[in-house]
């Protein structure tokens, strides 16, 4: 048998690197949300201990709990940025006064790639009050600096130590004569290349951009001067009812924050109040489709401001600012792991939004009202999809009715109980608007997008909210007809009539209807229309084509039924056509009311129905003409 040698596995570190620079990080600028992330780290880290220790403490000396809370909280963590030097002698200096890392903590975290203090007994899912986890955020440092030099000394040993690390895997560790404070100072020399993320500007957009939200002071120092970065105190943002009497701050946040002037926001928060936030209105309609993007920050520090997936699809009019401490983040930190936590919280903030809508349904309704006339579509398109959501908004929608255009709540009060009547194309609700609302009838234009879908589902979600489809016919139902002498009086003009329109499928019909100033109405059967449309198909289409519709239309034409033209004997100028006894003319008149009704409808006109209406115009001009040259 052969002998077998162990070796070790060797890390390229440059290699490393380069994946972390490329494939994992969005930018180079998240060396200082790393950063940031270490120091925030270290500040808990010795917030907690003091607590341990103030507890054990007060366990032995049996003090209250009160004092153990207060003796924890006097201790407050503090960041310092410092700019100094100038071009590739520019130096960035991270300042923190939390744990610190004593000589053995830097001979395992510090000096081993992959090792972190900060993770529980399962990498992925145990929680810690810790953002870090994997023991890799300090190497995108190297993305912008040759060399990261790590001065620190731990609270709980006094030795001050120094450790240099190199991009190529090699680093020094040695003991400082000099006692620094506690706390960990990181310092990187820039980069040939990087002095972009160098320039004071940036250092201050980015350390806003990761650390707006963190609760102890981000302080800047350039050229001597110091100011704050990160926002003041924004505890108050945890609490929905502060976050509602602080009307105008939460929206001036918004502005600072997320770029843009919201004027209205919903507190969110879930049961256990580990993730909650500020759920902003669009202040403009958007597109169903667009992405929606919420900023979210986890333990107070920008994760992302690109994540789709913390609110529910359908709250697409909301862009949020969250802020959680139990979500995982992926690697990159740029993202959250897809996970049964990430659904519970998803729905959780969903229902805020939902009891919100609702509360503000009862008590502001001219506040819901708002947004829904500038949302109004795209959450019809979602109440197609979501019966709850529906529920809650149905009465909110506006429709176009014969009574001008109403909110379902006001139509269905119209209603009284009876049925609502809507038709299913613009078409259709074109053809009898008129003749409807002269009538005092109530008939809802469901044609436009989404509309006549919810009014179909209108009784899924309230079995008292009964629809009905209408169709033109339906509306000649409520027409007068004649007396049995008139009947016998107008037959022979009828049958003019009926000739007349024969060869379009059409039949002449006498009635008494408002208002007095439509002369017809043209009703047409769903099959008839299909037919209709075919025959305009085939005029338009090669003759490979047409020959295909010819015999598809064969089969329709067997069972459609005949389109009706209603005339109107109250229209004065009916019923003057009903006195006349020259066939020609009866004729003529007959075809101009068909051609007349065919565009009141917006039905498209085939050729032989043009030809029609071209040679009934003309036949009046000539009987104009002559008439004028008669009298
Ligand atoms: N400012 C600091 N104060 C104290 N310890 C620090 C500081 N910065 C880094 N460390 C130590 O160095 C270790 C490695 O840091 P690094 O940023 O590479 O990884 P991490 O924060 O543990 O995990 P992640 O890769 O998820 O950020 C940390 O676990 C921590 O022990």
């Amino acid at each position: 048998m052969s002998q077998t040698d162990e070796y070790r596995f060797q890390v390229n570190l440059g290699g490393m690197i380069d994946i972390l620079a490329n494939h994992l990080y969005s930018s180079p600028r998240v060396f200082i949300r790393e950063i940031l992330q270490n120091a925030t780290d270290a500040i808990t880290a010795r917030k907690e201990l003091r607590k341990t220790e103030a507890e054990s403490r007060s366990l032995k000396e049996d003090n209250t709990l009160e004092d153990t809370a207060s003796e924890s909280n006097d201790y407050e963590g503090k960041v310092i940025v410092e700019l100094s030097g100038a071009g590739d002698q520019q130096v960035l200096m991270i300042q923190d006064n939390g744990i610190g890392l004593s000589e053995e903590d830097i001979h395992r975290f510090l000096s081993i790639i992959g090792q972190s203090s900060k993770k529980g007994a399962d990498l992925l899912t145990s929680e810690t009050s810790f953002i870090g986890r994997f023991g890799i955020g300090l190497l995108s440092c190297f993305m912008v600096s040759d060399e990261i030099v790590v001065l620190t000394r731990s609270v709980k040993e006094g030795i001050s130590m120094e450790w240099r690390g190199k991009p190529d895997g090699t680093y020094t560790i040695r003991r400082l004569e000099t006692e620094l404070p506690i706390g960990t100072q990181i310092y990187l020399r820039c980069k040939p290349g990087s002095e972009f993320y160098y320039e004071p500007a940036q250092v201050k957009d980015s350390l806003f951009y990761y650390g707006a939200l963190l609760p102890y002071p981000v302080l800047l120092s350039v050229d001597g001067e110091t100011k704050q970065v990160n926002l003041p105190s924004t505890s108050w943002m945890q609490d929905p009812e502060q976050l509602r009497s602080r009307r105008g701050e939460v929206l001036d946040l918004g502005y600072r924050l997320m770029g843009e002037r919201f004027s209205d926001f919903i507190p969110l928060r879930t049961a256990s109040g580990r993730t909650g936030g500020i759920a902003f209105i669009l202040p403009r309609s958007v597109n169903l489709n667009s992405k929606r993007l919420h900023r979210v920050y986890l333990k107070h520090m920008l994760v992302s401001d690109k994540a789709e997936n913390v609110l529910p699809e359908w709250a697409f009019f909301i862009k949020s600012l969250i802020w959680t401490d139990e979500l995982q983040p992926t690697a990159s930190r740029e993202y959250f792991y897809e996970n049964e936590q990430l659904d519970a919280v998803r729905s959780e903030l969903g229902t805020c939004i939902r009891q919100e809508l609702l509360r503000m349904a009862e008590y502001e309704p001219d506040r819901l009202q708002h947004w829904i006339r500038l949302h109004e579509l795209s959450m019809k398109a979602l109440a197609v999809e979501d019966d709850e959501f529906l529920r809650i908004m149905h009465r909110w929608f506006s429709f176009e009715s014969t009574f001008g255009r109403r909110e379902l709540s006001e139509l269905i009060r119209e209603a009284g109980g009876r049925p609502l009547h809507y038709t299913a194309t613009v078409d259709e609700y074109r053809q009898i608007t008129h003749v409807a609302a002269a009538q005092s009838m109530l008939v809802i234009n469901g044609g436009y997008i989404y509309d006549s879908e919810i009014l179909d589902k209108l009784h899924w979600i309230d079995a008292t909210l009964q629809t009905e489809r209408l169709s033109p016919e339906d509306v000649s139902l409520s027409f007068t007809g004649l007396t049995q002498e008139e009947h016998t009086k107008y037959y022979d003009v009828l049958r003019v009539m009926d000739a007349a329109l024969q060869p379009m499928r059409c039949r002449a019909e006498l009635k008494r209807f408002e208002p007095a100033s439509l002369p017809v109405l043209y009703t047409i059967s769903q099959d008839a229309l299909t037919l209709r449309s075919m025959e305009h198909t085939v005029e338009e289409t090669t003759s490979l084509f047409s020959n295909v519709l010819d015999s598809l239309k064969a089969g329709v034409q067997q069972n459609a039924g005949y389109s009706t033209l209603y005339f109107n004997l109250s229209n004065p100028v009916v019923a003057r056509i009903f006195e006349a006894t020259d066939t020609q003319m009866i004729t003529a008149a007959t075809e101009m009311m068909y051609v007349n009704a065919l565009m009141m409808g917006h039905y498209p006109m085939n050729r032989s129905e043009l030809g029609l209406m071209n040679r009934s115009v003309l036949h009046f001009i000539n009987w104009g003409l002559g008439n004028g040259q008669n009298t």
